[in-house]
């Protein structure tokens, strides 16, 4: 079931700039500019881009904050600016940088002032929180105000939020920015499982490539408001031929002029003692059989960094 539909979906936004020393003039800037998508139910994506490529008028269009310039747009079967209040009961949304939990509450108050909100039945709600509190180990701060909360325990408190209603879209906009190490983890962990039930649409979008790695088994890129790539990230290393690398260490120098068919010696080090071999179409057994005194190695799958900053490039 088809749960997100974007056709020809188009911002333009009007914005004054500086065209001589007092001269102003207006220009339209295509934020998102002829946007084509549709997202099934259980689908997990990551919507990724460069800095302005359109992926926050993306999602503030989708989750009826703003008004499209043109085309059409539903999310749950509603229009999301006309049907506003009936769409936000089934979404959540967190955007990194805001919050939507009350700043001097504990979080357990923001938690119950939800509840009202979203007039969610209290064992319906008990028994979300109940999951949140254990897969976000919430409980050593449920009881101190959001202002006190460091930014890692704000954003497991954001994540609870925007699901205790109980939502079938879950829009997330740079979910572990700013969070450490720790933290990304655990809010990783916490959407997989989530994901895993099937049943939750997530669209996500991030700097953060591990987040898609781990998360996303679609990912859309746009760049100028664009769609320049949808699919999975595999389908990505194909497009940009991506290719694992194989690096052994030797017990004695590789040979002068050492090729084997299928694979690109890219380096040598510690004379010669150790090498990175760029898999073409050879497997990474065939350089192994015909290289003479190996010791180890190792094998690098290719690095979607790489990839994705070779897309952003391209005109
Ligand atoms: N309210 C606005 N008024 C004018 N221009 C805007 C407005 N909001 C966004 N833009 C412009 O629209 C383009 C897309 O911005 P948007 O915030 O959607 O990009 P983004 O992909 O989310 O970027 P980032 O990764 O930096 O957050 C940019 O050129 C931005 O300057």
């Amino acid at each position: 079931m088809t749960l997100i539909s974007m056709k020809g979906l188009r911002k333009d936004f009007t914005v004054r700039v500086k065209a001589g020393r007092l001269r102003r003039e207006k220009r339209t800037v295509s934020a998102v500019d002829g946007i084509d998508l549709s997202i099934e139910q259980g689908e997990m994506v990551g919507y990724i881009g460069p800095n302005g490529a359109g992926k926050s008028t993306t999602l503030k269009m989708l989750t009826g904050v703003l008004t499209p310039s043109a085309g059409e747009v539903s999310v749950c079967g509603l229009r999301p600016v006309p049907q506003r209040t009936r769409l936000a009961l089934r979404i959540g949304v967190v955007f990194g940088q805001r919050s939507q939990l009350w700043w001097d509450l504990p979080l357990r108050d923001s938690f119950s002032l939800l509840r009202h909100i979203y007039r969610v039945p209290p064992q319906e709600h008990a028994a979300r929180l109940k999951r949140c509190r254990s897969l976000l180990d919430l409980d050593d701060f449920l009881d101190i105000p959001v202002r006190q909360l460091s930014l890692g325990q704000r954003m497991r408190g954001e994540l609870t939020a925007a699901l205790l209603h109980g939502p079938s879209v879950l829009f997330l906009d740079e979910p572990t920015i700013g969070l450490d190490v720790v933290s990304k983890q655990a809010v990783r962990s916490f959407l997989a499982e989530l994901g895993a039930g099937g049943d939750l649409t997530l669209v996500l979008t991030t700097h953060d490539l591990a987040d898609i790695e781990r998360l996303c088994r679609r990912l859309v890129v746009i760049d100028h408001g664009r769609v320049v790539h949808d699919g999975t990230i595999e389908a990505l290393h194909d497009r940009y031929g991506s290719r694992r690398r194989l690096v052994v260490e030797l017990d004695a120098p590789l040979p002068a002029g050492f090729v084997v068919p299928g694979a690109e010696l890219l380096s040598t080090e510690a004379d010669g003692r150790r090498a990175v071999f760029e898999l073409t179409s050879s497997s990474a057994g065939a350089v192994v059989g015909s290289l003479p005194a190996l010791r180890d190695l190792s094998l690098v799958e290719p690095d979607i960094e790489d990839v994705v900053a070779r897309l952003y490039r391209t005109p």
